[in-house]
């Protein structure tokens, strides 16, 4: 699915009323009926709803809202930020209709705050939506700041009010601090990125009914892979398929005291499908991985039992994952810049692998072209230094990414795939229970797993990262956020496969 900015946004809005063709006004009803229609779903009428309105058109939806609800039974009181004589025209149409039916309080000024809710009240924000073109100051201040002392659960329109859709946000911005977010047509890229997390809560899209062609033609580098993104990525298995079909996959993972990453790598590379799965371990692994993992072949070498130092001959596997608990001794590092001048076919770089990388930019250059990072943010700085906000890092993982023909999976909650193109693909799958030792391993493994099956690195870091997350989410639904492990997500992954085959 593509992501749009507010700007785009903005052009496809004006091409559907011009194309569908659609009065704004019936368009902004159109918004309207479909918050109202989510927001019936998930808060019962027995709640008194006080809604706070702008004068521009996110204003506008808020005005449309109120009546909408009030129609639906619900208790509404509707408040309206008076910073100028006139509002946008869609402004005016929905007052004069809202105003025919019930009273509008104005606020104009600081002293006429606080204002007085029920205790049980539910918020709505439409002071400003994707037209908030400067951080928000003086009285709208003010009253964002009394709408988030009351912690009263909040509900933005659109968007959170003073929260850029797709530029940071000042370190002092005032914006408003939502339970939830109910947006038209698209989640906004702001939605997606860590650092805004209090600012949007749980998002919601809903169809507005924006013209298909325009969506279609307009071009974006920002995309967001959903179940179905998901679905059309996944290859068939044919009946007659064999295990030399699959792929022989091998990780290069482990030290003393985490040979579990190397299990667990290989454990989740088995389960992702591929045909035979080796592991280049330490010698002092070599009974824990036989024992945990029959399937697994093994494969140890150099002198030095605790670490992995010397790599043999690799040329017989088609897909090679580096980096899970391997350490950083001095002569794995060799070792691994001797692998990285070798190799041809991507590799997946992972953990003290990219520490390593971050040591040795030399290698950088003599990297296979489309290999697979996969940092988490601290990895990632470790890569191409400190990053002063979401924005930037991605626009360095981007730089990065076209620099060394690479894909840079930049990990968290909405894990970011950038391609060596630009383009950058958000997951939408995953949890907090994640958030765990263990998770990044898995990952590495069904990476690998993918390559292996000749899934190209575009598709393998989309898929693997979108069935990882999902793998996840089922391993929540069955052990729970807190006491999930990644062995639970690994378990997890032949059923994230088949509920994928069936999305
Ligand atoms: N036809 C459309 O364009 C549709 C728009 N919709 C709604 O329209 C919204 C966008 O509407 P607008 O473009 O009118 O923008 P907003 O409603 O966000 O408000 C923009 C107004 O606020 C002013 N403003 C911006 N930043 C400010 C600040 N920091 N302090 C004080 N004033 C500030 C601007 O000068 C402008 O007058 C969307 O978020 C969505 O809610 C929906 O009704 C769907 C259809
Ligand atoms: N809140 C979250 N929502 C979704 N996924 C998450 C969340 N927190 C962590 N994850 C995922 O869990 C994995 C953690 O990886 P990593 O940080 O490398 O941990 P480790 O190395 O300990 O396994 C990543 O794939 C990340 O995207
Ligand atoms: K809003």
């Amino acid at each position: 699915m593509k992501l749009f900015t507010a700007e785009q946004i903005r052009a496809l809005d004006r091409y559907t009323i011009e194309h569908e063709p659609i009065a704004s006004i019936d368009l902004m009803e159109r918004a309207a009926q479909a918050f109202t229609d989510w927001f019936v779903q998930h808060y019962p009428a027995s709640r008194p709803v006080a809604i706070f309105c702008g004068m521009g058109n996110n204003g506008g939806d808020g005005l449309a809202i109120a009546r909408l609800l009030q129609a639906q039974r619900y208790t509404v009181q509707c408040f309206v930020m008076k910073l100028k004589a006139q509002g946008s025209d869609d402004f005016e149409t929905n007052l004069q209709r809202l105003q025919e039916l019930t009273t509008v309080t104005l606020l104009e000024r600081a002293e006429q705050l606080p204002v007085a809710l029920p205790d049980d009240a539910l918020l709505i924000d439409a002071l400003f939506g994707s037209g908030l073109d400067r951080p928000v100051e003086g009285f709208p201040a003010q009253l964002i700041q009394f709408l988030n002392r009351t912690k009263l659960p909040t509900v933005a329109v659109d968007i959170a009010s003073g929260l850029f859709a797709d530029r940071p946000n000042g370190s002092g911005d005032v914006i408003v601090k939502p339970e939830a977010t109910f947006s038209f047509q698209f989640p906004k890229l702001a939605f997606l990125l860590p650092g805004n997390a209090q600012y949007v809560g749980e998002w919601y899209v809903g169809d507005i009914g924006l013209h298909p062609e325009v969506i279609q033609q307009t071009e974006t580098s920002w995309f967001y892979t959903d179940a179905a993104a998901a679905r059309a990525l996944l290859q068939p298995r044919t009946r007659f398929s064999h295990k030399g079909n699959f792929g022989r996959a091998l990780l290069i993972a482990g030290s003393y005291g985490k040979i579990g990453a190397a299990v667990l790598s290989a454990h989740a590379c088995l389960r992702a499908g591929a045909g035979l799965t080796s592991a280049l371990i330490p010698q002092c692994g070599y009974k824990i991985m036989q024992t945990a993992l029959p399937e697994v072949m093994v494969m140890t070498a150099g002198s030095n039992k605790k670490i992995v130092s010397d790599f043999p001959p690799l040329g017989a596997y088609d897909a090679i994952g580096v980096g899970p608990g391997l350490g950083k001794d001095f002569k794995t590092a060799k070792a691994l810049g001797g692998l990285i001048e070798k190799m041809i076919s991507p590799m997946v770089i992972d953990a003290d692998a990219i520490n390593l990388t971050a040591e040795n930019q030399a290698w950088l250059a003599k990297l296979p072209r489309q290999s697979i990072f996969t940092p988490h943010p601290k990895e990632f700085e470790r890569l191409v230094g400190p990053v002063a906000n979401d924005y930037e890092r991605l626009a360095r993982a981007k730089e990065f990414a076209q620099r060394y023909q690479c894909v840079i999976v930049l990990k968290g909650a909405y894990t970011a795939v950038v391609l060596w193109n630009g383009e950058v693909h958000f997951n939408t799958t995953g949890n907090p229970g994640m958030a765990k030792g263990g998770s990044g391993d898995a990952l590495t493994g069904i990476l690998t797993a993918l390559l292996a099956q000749e899934y190209d690195s575009a598709t393998a870091a989309k898929l693997g990262v979108y069935l990882h997350g999902a793998a996840g989410d089922l391993a929540a639904q069955h052990n729970g956020m807190i006491a999930m492990t990644a062995t639970d997500l690994i378990e997890q992954l032949g059923h994230a496969f088949e509920q994928l085959n069936h999305a």
